[in-house]
C-alpha cells in the first residue's frame, strides 16, 4: 500500500547532498533529471512546438537540459528565461543549450509549455506580472508540464503562494514533495508522474498506493475472517452505514449494537445490548451516529473498556477532545479537519507534520481525512493519498470510511495497513461510483474495488 517517497525540500536537498558526497557529479544529476523529464514530455508532445520557461536556479537548469534533448529529437523548441542562471549547474546547462534565450515576459506562446521556473527552491510567491505571464502562456498552450513542481506552490505545505495555472502533467524529480499530494497545490495538477533520477531518497512518508489484498483462504469461516462490532447510538443510520462498509471491506461478520427495529442490511446481526466482551471481536467501531450526551459518553466508555482493537470516529472523537490520554494505543482515529482541531488543537507544519504529531501524541494511527488524506502512525510512518473524488463531500461517506477501517482492521490486525487500505478502497469505490452518488452507493462499488486488488 505504500508508493513512492514523499520528501520535503530540505530532505530532498539532503538526499542530493548524500549522492554528491558519494561521488555523484553535480551536473550529471541535472542531466539525469532533465533527461527523465524530457522523456516524459517527448512521449506526451512529440514534435509539437514547445516553449520552455527557465528560472534562475537548478529548476531552470533542468529546463535548459530538457530544451537541448527535445531539440536533438527534432522538436521545435524555444527557451524563455526569467533572469540569468545563478547556479553552477544551471549555468552549465544554459551554455550547453547553445540556442537563443528569449525574455519570458515577451515570448510568444507555443502549443506545448514547460514550466522550469522554480522548484524546491521557491522562497516566496512569483511577482504578480511573472505569475500572470505564466498563467497566460499556460492558458494559450494545449499541453502543459511542470518540472518538479508548478512554479508558485510551496513545496512543503502545498500552499499556493501566487497565481498558478492548471497543469496537465507535473514531473516529480526523484521523489514526491508534499505539494504534489496536499491541497490546494495538488489540485492544480491533473497527472502526476514520478521520474527516477537515480539517487536514494530515504524517508518514512510515502504516497498511498493501491494495496495488494488477499482473498479468504479455503478453510476460512466467518470468525476467522474477523468479527467487527459497531456501537450505534442516537443516529442509527450512520452506524448502519458503517456496519455495511465493515462487512463489504471483507470482515467475516459484523454485529451492530443498536436499538432494535431499525433497517439494517440483512447480513448484519443486530444486538441491542452493549455486550462487547466477546473475545472473537477483532475490531470495534464507535462514533458514527453515537451522539454526544451522557448516554453516548457511557457507551463510549464501555467500548473503550472492552479492550478490543478500536476505530474511533465522529462523535467519539468529539467526546474525547481534551482527554486524548483515554485513546487506546493502536487505535485508528478518523478525524476530519474540525474533529482534528478539537482533539489536537492548532499544531504547526503541513498536514503531514500535523498528522504525524497527532499520531505521536495519541499513540494511535491517525487518518486525517479530507480532499487529501494523511494516514500517520506513532512510529513516524505516513501515507498520503492524492485527490479523492470531490463527490465524496456528501453525508455519510465518513461513516463508510470508518466502517472500512474497522473491516480492514478485523481482517489484517494492523492499524496502519488497515487505515491505508480503507482510504484507498474508499477513494476507489468513489471513483467507480462516478458522480452525484450517495454514501450507500459506495457499498455497492466496494466488491469490484476489492476484486481489482486481489
Ligand atoms: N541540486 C541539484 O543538483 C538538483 C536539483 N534539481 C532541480 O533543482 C530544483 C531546486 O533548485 P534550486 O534549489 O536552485 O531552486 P529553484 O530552481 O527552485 O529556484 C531557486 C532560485 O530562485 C530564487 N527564487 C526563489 N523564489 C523566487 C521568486 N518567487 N521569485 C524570484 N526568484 C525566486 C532563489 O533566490 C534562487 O536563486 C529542483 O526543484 C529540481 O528541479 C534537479 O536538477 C536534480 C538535481
Ligand atoms: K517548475
Amino acid at each position: 500500500m505504500v508508493g513512492g517517497p514523499v520528501l520535503t525540500a530540505a530532505q530532498m536537498r539532503a538526499a542530493e547532498q548524500a549522492a554528491f558526497d558519494a561521488g555523484v557529479d553535480d551536473y550529471g544529476l541535472m542531466e539525469t533529471a532533465g533527461a527523465a523529464a524530457a522523456a516524459i514530455i517527448w512521449r506526451a508532445g512529440h514534435r509539437r512546438d514547445t516553449l520552455i520557461l527557465c528560472g534562475p536556479g537548478n529548476n531552470g537548469g533542468d529546463g535548459y537540459v530538457i530544451a537541448r534533448i527535445l531539440r536533438d529529437h527534432g522538436v521545435p523548441v524555444r527557451v524563455a528565461a526569467l533572469g540569468e542562471s545563478r547556479t553552477p549547474s544551471g549555468q552549465r546547462a544554459r551554455a550547453a543549450w547553445a540556442g537563443p534565450v528569449e525574455d519570458m515576459m515577451t515570448a510568444a506562446p507555443a502549443t506545448q509549455l514547460v514550466d522550469a521556473l522554480f522548484g524546491t527552491g521557491l522562497a516566496r510567491g512569483l511577482d504578480e506580472g511573472v505569475a500572470a505571464r505564466l498563467c497566460a502562456l499556460a492558458g494559450a498552450a494545449v499541453l502543459t508540464h511542470a518540472v518538479d513542481l508548478p512554479s508558485g506552490v510551496e513545496t512543503d505545505s502545498g500552499a499556493i503562494l501566487s497565481a498558478v495555472p492548471q497543469f496537465g502533467t507535473c514531473i516529480a524529480l526523484g521523489a514526491y514533495k508534499p505539494a504534489h499530494l496536499l491541497h490546494p497545490a495538488a489540485g492544480v495538477v491533473a497527472r502526476l508522474m514520478l521520474a527516477d533520477i537515480g539517487i536514494a531518497t530515504p524517508g518514512t512518508v510515502r504516497r498511498l498506493a493501491a494495496p495488494k489484498l488477499a482473498a479468504p483462504d479455503a478453510g476460512a469461516h466467518k470468525y476467522s475472517r474477523g468479527l467487527v462490532a459497531v456501537v450505534g447510538g442516537a443516529m442509527p443510520g450512520a452506524a448502519a452505514l458503517a456496519a455495511g462498509a465493515a462487512a463489504h471491506a471483507g470482515a467475516g461478520m459484523v454485529r451492530l449494537h443498536a436499538a432494535a427495529g431499525q433497517a439494517i442490511p440483512h447480513a448484519i446481526v443486530s444486538q441491542a445490548a452493549d455486550d462487547l466482551t466477546d473475545p472473537r471481536i477483532r475490531a470495534l467501531l464507535v462514533g458514527p451516529g453515537l451522539g454526544r450526551d451522557a448516554q453516548a459518553a457511557q457507551r463510549l466508555a464501555r467500548a473503550l473498556a472492552a479492550g478490543h482493537p478500536t476505530v474511533l470516529d465522529a462523535d467519539a472523537l468529539m467526546l474525547l477532545a481534551g482527554a486524548i490520554e483515554r485513546i487506546p494505543a493502536g487505535a485508528i482515529l478518523t478525524p476530519h479537519e474540525g474533529e482534528f482541531q478539537r482533539l489536537f488543537g492548532d499544531l504547526p507544519g503541513s498536514k503531514i507534520d500535523r498528522a504525524l504529531a497527532a499520531a505521536r501524541k495519541s499513540g494511535a494511527v491517525v487518518v486525517y481525512k479530507g480532499a487529501d488524506s494523511v494516514i500517520a502512525a506513532p512510529d513516524g510512518r505516513a501515507a498520503v493519498a492524492r485527490g479523492a473524488s470531490p463527490w465524496l463531500s456528501t453525508a455519510g461517506t465518513g461513516d463508510v470510511l470508518a466502517g472500512l477501517c474497522a473491516g480492514r482492521l478485523a481482517v489484517t490486525g494492523d492499524p496502519f495497513r488497515a487505515a491505508g487500505e480503507a482510504v484507498w478502497l474508499h477513494g476507489e469505490a468513489a471513483r467507480r461510483a462516478g458522480a452525484a452518488f450517495v454514501a450507500d452507493d459506495l457499498l455497492g462499488a466496494l466488491p469490484a474495488a476489492i476484486a481489482a486488488r486481489l
